[in-house]
């Protein structure tokens, strides 16, 4: 079902209350489907905002760590279930604010209400363990605190599952937040806040402040009340917010690029992997950390595969993400496009051979928005800037190998190890894969997108501070352990 969404003004999320910025400024949050239509506008805050929200959740979090777990977890609950009620309206909101297709949105906001859920159930789980002392008479055990403010420092990409996966087991643990979302997709995590306002989170508890990243997400990242950052986005941006905290003794967390191989041998059911490479690598348009970016083929299959790849990608629907027949939506914003774009020329000049796409969509409608074909390169190469560098968009770099040895090599050779995947059905090879694959999150027979909430998430090199999010792992991140010795 497709509502109207509103074109409103958004406001802050502080203590309880949804306040206007002291700067009296907005920003537009735009719909890269269509330039001229304004989804709303929200506001461009100032570090004293920024200082009123981590102030209000400084005073909410003793409160906040002395309910019990199970108490937290209720809130997640009720939210869950609030959210519930409004999937379409802001799984649409998220496709109006970001592009992809709202079929993606609905599911991404299931995820979310899963993750709510998921986390409420974590309050009553344990939290440490009993170690056996060396001294007979004595009890000695782990138990598990809260870190205190938490800062939550959000992407477009994932509107609602990224800020929500950050935000649920923060709060579960017994943190207060403090979450600054990426401009092009504030409004959506302002409806996620009218949701925990009406599940009835104590004022304080959970804070949402918008603005540009360098003024608040930096903010974030040097303010002497906040105890622990999680990020999600850029390379460059994370590295200064690990700078910045380790600078000043706060835990940090970052998931960051990823430049993600499938590896294709020789034995693969073919049509199975070209399924999975094309929504590995079109879905969201390309723009997940997780997305296929590398293709490598054995050398036996190349030419077969490559024809039944090119055949399947002349059959994708570009278009306006709330038309049912879109297979895939506009790059989140222009800047997007034009680094997509870039990256596309980039190919062109260092010598690899586009097979299909290459330029900017922009037949009827499409001229409006910030669309791009997806595209697929040829003759490629491991030096390549398209064979290096995260593009966050709908692009495929071919490349050939003579053995799993060899495609497992150009899988490593890049700075990156988030995600990655093979397709074979021998077990050497798949072993192989496992055991010297150099990524957090590894893939057999499937496509190098597909995160699940409960299981551990991140990547290895320069994917990530190394840290696990999501599941029983976010536990590790969000809290601090005290192992107590009593006598
Ligand atoms: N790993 C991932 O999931 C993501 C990766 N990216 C990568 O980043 C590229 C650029 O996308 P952007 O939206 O510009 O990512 P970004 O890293 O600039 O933005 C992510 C978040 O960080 C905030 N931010 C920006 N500058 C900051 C600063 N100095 N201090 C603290 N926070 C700051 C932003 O406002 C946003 O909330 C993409 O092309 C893609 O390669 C972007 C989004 C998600
Ligand atoms: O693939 C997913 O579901 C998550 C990907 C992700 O974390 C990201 O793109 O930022």
């Amino acid at each position: 079902m497709i509502t109207t969404v509103q074109t409103k003004t958004y406001l802050n999320y502080i203590n309880g209350e949804w306040v206007a910025s002291i700067s009296n400024e907005v920003e537009k949050s735009l719909n890269p489907a269509d330039k001229q239509a304004i989804v709303g506008y929200v506001q461009k805050s100032t570090k004293d905002d920024l200082n009123l929200a981590v102030e209000a959740a400084k005073k909410a979090k003793d409160k906040w760590r002395k309910l019990a777990g199970s108490e937290r977890g209720e809130y997640l609950y009720k939210a869950a279930q609030i959210l519930e009620k409004r999937i379409d309206e802001i799984a649409e909101c998220a496709t109006r604010e970001m592009g992809k297709t709202f079929a993606e949105t609905k599911g991404e906001t299931a995820r979310g209400i899963a993750i709510l859920k998921y986390y409420a159930g974590e309050g009553m789980r344990k939290v440490g363990d009993v170690i056996p002392s060396t001294d007979s008479s004595a009890l000695m055990f782990t138990t598990r605190v809260p870190l205190g403010v938490v800062g939550v420092i959000t992407p477009w990409n994932f509107p609602i599952a990224i800020p929500i996966w950050k935000m649920a087991p923060a709060l579960v643990y017994g943190n207060t937040i403090v979450v600054k979302p990426a401009t092009e997709t504030a409004i959506t995590c302002a409806k996620i806040m009218e949701c925990f306002e009406e599940a009835g989170f104590p004022a304080g508890v959970v804070n949402m402040v918008t603005g540009p990243g360098s003024v608040i997400g930096q903010g974030i990242a040097d303010h002497e009340d906040i105890n622990g950052i999680t990020f999600t986005g850029s390379n460059g941006v994370g590295k200064r917010i690990g700078q910045a905290a380790l600078a000043r003794g706060a835990k940090y967390q970052l998931e960051m690029g990823g430049k993600n191989p499938v590896i294709v041998a020789a034995d693969a059911d073919l049509n199975l992997a070209v399924e999975a490479v094309i929504t590995g690598a079109f879905r969201s348009t390309g723009q997940k950390c997780t997305a296929t970016s590398r293709v490598i083929v054995a050398a036996e299959v190349y030419e077969e595969f490559k024809q039944l790849l090119v055949k399947e990608t002349k059959g994708i629907s570009i278009g306006d993400g709330l038309d049912s027949g879109t297979w895939m939506g506009p790059c989140a914003s222009e800047s997007q496009l034009n680094t997509v774009l870039s990256y596309i020329e980039k190919g062109v000049e260092e010598g690899a051979a586009l097979l299909i796409g290459g330029k900017r969509a922009e037949e009827g409608p499409q001229a409006n928005g910030f669309y791009v074909e997806p595209t697929i390169f040829d003759n490629c190469t491991s030096d390549m800037t398209i064979v290096q560098e995260e593009i966050f968009g709908p692009v495929i770099a071919l490349l050939k190998a003579d053995s799993v040895e060899e495609a497992l090599q150009l899988a490593n050779s890049v700075e990156y190890g988030l995600s990655a995947s093979i397709f074979t059905a021998n077990i050497k090879h798949l072993l192989s894969f496992v055991n010297d694959m150099e990524a957090g999150l590894i893939r057999v027979n499937a496509e190098s997108a597909g995160v699940e909430l409960q299981a551990p998430f991140g990547g290895m090199k320069n994917s990530s501070s190394h840290s696990r999010e999501q599941g029983e792992a976010a536990k590790e991140f969000f809290t601090s352990i005290k192992t107590v010795f009593v006598k």
